[in-house]
């Protein structure tokens, strides 16, 4: 590993002694995720990318070994652009116990929250700040606008600045985040300096690209550089559904349709069949099927454009299960990889020979713009009533520097 850490953040349950005493305190029990649905469920094909096939070094079989891989992820990201990961070296007790910890984070008092907001409490009124999408703590039920004058019945936490050791503790975060902090960055710096860096490789080869290029240009982490570094940030989401009249209004989304700004997306994967993706070519929606233990990676929008659409940022949504699954609360554990803030994202920049070769380079009505800039206007977006109050499934087309920002309709030259 390099020195981006002081050591290589493990994946294996390895809890202090204290940590009984302090899991009694916080009433930390299981939760109870839903039973696996009855219903027949026209489920996407995605691919599951082994990760224990990976081998690293230089032998000939260990590069064959990554090879194999990469070939097998190329189908997955030029495609549906959502795949999973399986036997990342993530142990599912670490996930479970996540899970028992994040819903006693969302019991703390409405007071509590109140002092921990990630951003206002309605998303239209956040014209200039970076809004609860992006900042640090919880965004409450009822910030977004969805279909009918419906609000969003969705709350979520979010940890910025996860992969700085010291920075993740200067955010204002109540007690019970800051006594399991470590525990929980521990596992988002596994996914960025572990499986991350092992996934990014893979892109390189795809790219025919020298290894390791793609994380030491744009996701390696320098402690204390918040600019100049790739790093990423962390959400526990809790889905409490709507009533039966909400779910007529909004056509049973929970979480609108859009595709997520970053670099590479991981969902732990659980059993609510909620998540759907929109097949690009078809334009049907289609869910993602519970893999248990397995993460469900997708690409974002930095992804896309650097790769000139050769990747795909697919536009996914949360939706109302089938009926055996109703009445229950969805929890889910993200984790959004991003590049660094100064990286370029247009296929220009990043100067592959694959891309050179399928003729593929910078539309001239792209801006030359960094990550930054994209980010920060894709943010705002979000959830307001202006690209929200239209008929339909879709948002109000917005151009941002020469690029929609949610591309429902899609160019199938790539
Ligand atoms: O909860 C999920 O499975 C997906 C959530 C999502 O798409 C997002 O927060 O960007
Ligand atoms: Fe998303």
């Amino acid at each position: 590993m390099s020195a981006e850490l002081n050591s290589v953040p493990s994946a294996q349950s390895r809890r202090p002694p204290q940590a009984a005493s302090l899991d009694k305190k916080y009433n930390i029990r299981p939760f109870k995720h839903v039973h696996q649905p009855s219903e027949q469920i026209d489920y996407a094909n995605l691919d599951a990318i082994d990760l224990s096939t990976f081998e690293w070094g230089d032998s000939d079989e260990a590069k064959k070994s990554r090879q194999r891989l990469a070939r097998q992820l190329d189908h997955s990201v030029r495609t549906h652009g959502f795949f999973y990961l399986v036997n990342h070296g993530v142990d599912e007790g670490i996930i479970s116990h996540l899970d028992s910890i994040s819903q006693s984070i969302f019991e703390v008092s409405n007071e509590i929250k109140a002092q921990h907001l990630a951003g206002s409490l309605s998303s239209d009124l956040d014209t200039d700040s970076v809004g609860a999408e992006r900042g640090p703590g919880f965004k409450p039920r009822q910030y977004w606008n969805m279909a009918n004058g419906v609000k969003d019945n969705i709350e979520f936490y979010n940890f910025t600045q996860i992969q700085h050791q010291d920075k993740m503790w200067e955010q204002n975060h109540p007690q019970i985040v800051k006594d399991y902090l470590n525990e929980i960055a521990n596992y988002y710096q596994f996914l960025h300096f572990v499986v991350l860096k092992q996934l990014t490789i893979l892109c390189d080869i795809i790219l025919e690209l020298p290894e390791g290029t793609w994380y030491e240009n744009y996701f390696q982490v320098s402690q204390g550089d918040i600019s100049g570094s790739g790093g990423g940030f962390g959400r526990l989401m809790m889905y409490y559904g709507h009533s039966d009249e909400d779910n007529e209004k909004t056509n049973n989304t929970w979480l609108r349709g859009h595709s997520d700004s970053a670099g590479f997306t991981f969902i732990a994967s659980q059993p609510m069949v909620s998540l759907q993706i929109l097949d690009y070519r078809t334009r049907e929606w289609r869910y993602v099927k519970h893999v248990p233990g397995a993460l469900v990676v997708n690409i974002g929008d930095a992804v896309e454009f650097m790769t000139g659409g050769y990747f795909k940022s697919t536009i996914h949504r949360v939706v109302n299960p089938p009926k055996s699954q109703q009445g229950h609360v969805r929890h889910s554990i993200i984790y959004f990889s991003k590049p660094s803030w100064v990286t370029v994202i247009d296929p220009d920049e990043i100067d592959s020979p694959l891309l050179h070769r399928l003729g593929v380079s910078k539309p001239r009505e792209w801006e030359k713009i960094t990550y930054y800039d994209w980010d920060l206007e894709k943010g705002r977006l979000f959830g307001k009533s202006k690209v929200n109050d239209k008929p339909g499934d879709a948002p109000e087309p917005v151009y941002i520097h020469g690029r929609l920002s949610e591309r429902w309709i899609r160019d199938l030259s790539v």
